[in-house]
């Protein structure tokens, strides 16, 4: 029998979350959702096409982001605001149908694309509170389209517009960041062969316990760049001292902010930081955000593009991005399940004096 999964919308309604959501102490929020912060550099990328001058400036901007970083938020980056508009609409529209009309996309199971319950992966310890819908759409020969959600009216016109638009920015910043690495320009789209693009919408509903719980727990992306959409409400956080400190991203009206992926980090031999970052959510506010992964090709190869001089490669071994992925998320696996039993072994410990005296008072009684 197929599990039975509920849909967070059910479980927005009661009064304190559930077990599975709860989050360790050291996992939980540190800084509010709405503390926002404008350290992120925001930059504007009018006059990129321009005179090498205007050119030169923005990629330095983007070069000391990704140094200090690794995450960068652009304006003026040609992306038609209607259709940011119309993808958000109908997004949020999506995550309000009734949940067996989201279920007919029910992705568990290792399906290409549809809708899950709090994460991708299957058989972590702590949930995320988040539904997500996701969509392949590039190399566009492998788009299944009955993976694709045939409601709202009007979703795959749209997101199918999306893509290409994003597919766009995407490869300009890749230029960028190949100048910036003293290479040719097509260096970085070339190192990810044909490229590949996954959208996630993210959509996090209002939360009874904020404090005990993450919408998307600490992470780095996968692959090259990922250019996320986020509503004004806020939640994006950010760390670059392994978890000490975080700020909130300030949510700016039609920017895409714009994460360095490990194989970017990889490719750039570690110059570039790859975003350390989760999502928060609150119990004033559902939030969506809509995450577009510009990803290599699962052949293409993942090694260091250029050491600098007096560097070493921060890699030992060429891989696969697939072999890369593969590693990664079965290493995410396997620390949840290392801190879950943990937790469990210190909670059995705890238990142990409980149980001696309880013994003791039994024989005293007998
Ligand atoms: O949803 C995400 C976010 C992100 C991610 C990376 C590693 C994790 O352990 C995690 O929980 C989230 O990158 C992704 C990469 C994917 O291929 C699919 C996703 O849904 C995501
Ligand atoms: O929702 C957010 O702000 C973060 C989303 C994210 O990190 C992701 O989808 O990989
Ligand atoms: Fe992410």
């Amino acid at each position: 029998m197929a599990p039975q999964v509920t849909c967070l919308t059910q479980l927005a309604e009661e009064n304190s979350l559930h077990q599975k959501f709860i989050r360790d102490e050291d996992e939980r929020p540190k800084v509010a959702y709405d503390q926002f912060s404008d350290d992120i550099p925001l930059i504007s990328l009018a006059g990129i096409g321009e005179s090498s001058s205007e050119r030169a400036e923005i990629c330095r901007k983007i070069v000391a982001a990704c140094e200090e970083w690794g995450i960068f938020q652009v304006v003026d980056h040609g992306i038609d605001s209607k259709l940011i508009e119309d993808m958000t609409r109908l997004a949020r529209e999506f995550f309000a149908l009734p949940a067996e009309e989201k279920l007919r996309f029910d992705m568990s199971g290792g399906k290409k694309g549809g809708f899950i319950v709090s994460s991708h992966l299957q058989g972590e310890a702590v949930q995320d509170w988040r539904e997500i819908v996701t969509y392949f759409s590039y190399p566009v020969k492998a788009r299944d389209y009955s993976r694709w959600p045939d409601k709202p009216a009007g979703w795959r016109v749209v997101t199918e517009a999306y893509s290409e638009q994003l597919m766009g920015l995407g490869c300009k910043l890749l230029e960028i960041l190949s100048e910036a690495m003293g290479l040719e320009k097509d260096a970085l789209s070339k190192a990810c062969l044909e490229m590949d693009q996954k959208v996630v919408v993210n959509f996090y509903p209002k939360c009874p316990q904020p404090n005990l719980t993450l919408g998307l727990k600490r992470h780095t992306d996968p692959g090259t760049i990922t250019l996320l959409l986020q509503d004004q409400v806020g939640g994006l956080q950010a760390t670059r001292d392994g978890g000490k400190t975080w700020i909130t991203v300030q949510p700016v009206e039609g920017a895409f902010v714009v994460n360095l992926g490990d194989h970017g980090h990889y490719l750039s031999n570690g110059r570039f930081k790859n975003a350390d970052h989760q999502a928060v959510v609150n119990s004033n506010l559902s939030r969506l955000s809509i995450a577009t992964f510009q990803n290599p090709a699962p052949n293409a190869i993942v090694y260091p593009l250029k050491t600098r001089e007096g560097e070493t490669a921060v890699m030992e071994e060429a891989i696969t991005y697939m072999e890369m992925y593969k590693r990664k998320m079965s290493r995410d696996l396997e620390l949840a399940r290392l801190k879950k039993l943990a937790k469990e072994n210190k909670e059995e410990e705890l238990e142990k004096p409980k149980l001696k005296s309880c013994n003791a008072l039994q024989q005293l009684l007998a």
